[in-house]
């Protein structure tokens, strides 16, 4: 794939296996996606229907069985451990429900290492990224003093540490009253309006009204108009 004309992230026909004694479980069966630069795509969908397992083999934590995802062009999937977590370190934010921070280290401190663990000089200063997610006066805050929306946008700055042209975020708003998920979907839009490409998985009706497209799995497949009711 020519690395100019390809969308940011691609996922083709990814399958994703679980095999536990006798049981098998077919996470993902065929599923297809793209996301673009400066869009926002929605992965909804039942729970069990494999949007933390696509979230994961999209990040690079994870292998599918079978497929490849493809980053700006780029083979991604089937590579070793460590060029997929180069790759992840620099080029793509990934963003939790919880646990995005480490316990024993201030907010600052988290997007410092996040930036020092990509081994590339940050484009931004970690205050400045505290500033951009409405954080700066919490910088020297341990995790564990932080409110449900302050410890979702500091995940968030971690995320955004090394500005990554793609963002996952696998239920980011999960515990977030409505007021604090509208603040959290703002700085996903302003990623996106910075050019970042942002995909998310969520059961939220708010977070599918925020997004630019939505891609609905169901039983590891993505449905496509015909299949919905
Ligand atoms: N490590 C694992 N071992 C075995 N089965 C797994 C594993 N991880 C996920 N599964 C199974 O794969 C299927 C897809 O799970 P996944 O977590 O991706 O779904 P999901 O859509 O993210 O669900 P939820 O919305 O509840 O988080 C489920 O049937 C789940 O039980």
């Amino acid at each position: 794939m020519d690395a100019v004309s390809a969308p940011a992230l691609a996922a083709r026909e990814l399958y994703r296996f679980y095999r536990a004694g006798d049981e098998e479980t077919l996470a993902l069966r065929g599923t297809s996606l793209t996301v673009d630069l400066g869009e926002i795509v929605a992965v909804t969908g039942p729970s069990g229907s494999g949007k933390s397992t696509l979230l994961a083999c999209l990040a690079g934590v994870d292998e599918p069985d079978g497929g490849t995802v493809y980053l700006h062009g780029a083979r991604l999937s089937h590579r070793s451990e460590q060029a997929r977590a180069a790759a992840r370190a620099s080029g793509i934010g990934v963003l939790f429900q919880s646990n995005n921070l480490l316990a024993h280290l201030n907010v600052l401190d988290n997007v410092r290492l996040a930036q020092r663990l990509a081994r590339q000089r940050a484009h931004t200063r970690p205050l400045q990224v505290l500033d951009s997610v409405g954080l700066d006066s919490r910088a020297r805050a341990r995790p564990a003093q932080l409110s449900g929306g302050e410890s979702a946008r500091a995940g968030l700055a971690v995320a955004l540490a090394n500005s990554p042209q793609v963002l996952l975020a696998d239920e980011p708003t999960g515990e977030l009253d409505e007021q604090t998920e509208a603040i959290v979907l703002g700085l996903l839009r302003a990623a996106a309006e910075r050019g970042c490409a942002v995909l998310v998985a969520s059961h939220s009706p708010a977070v599918a009204a925020a997004a630019d497209r939505i891609v609905r799995l169901e039983d590891g497949r993505v449905m496509t108009a015909q299949d919905l009711p």
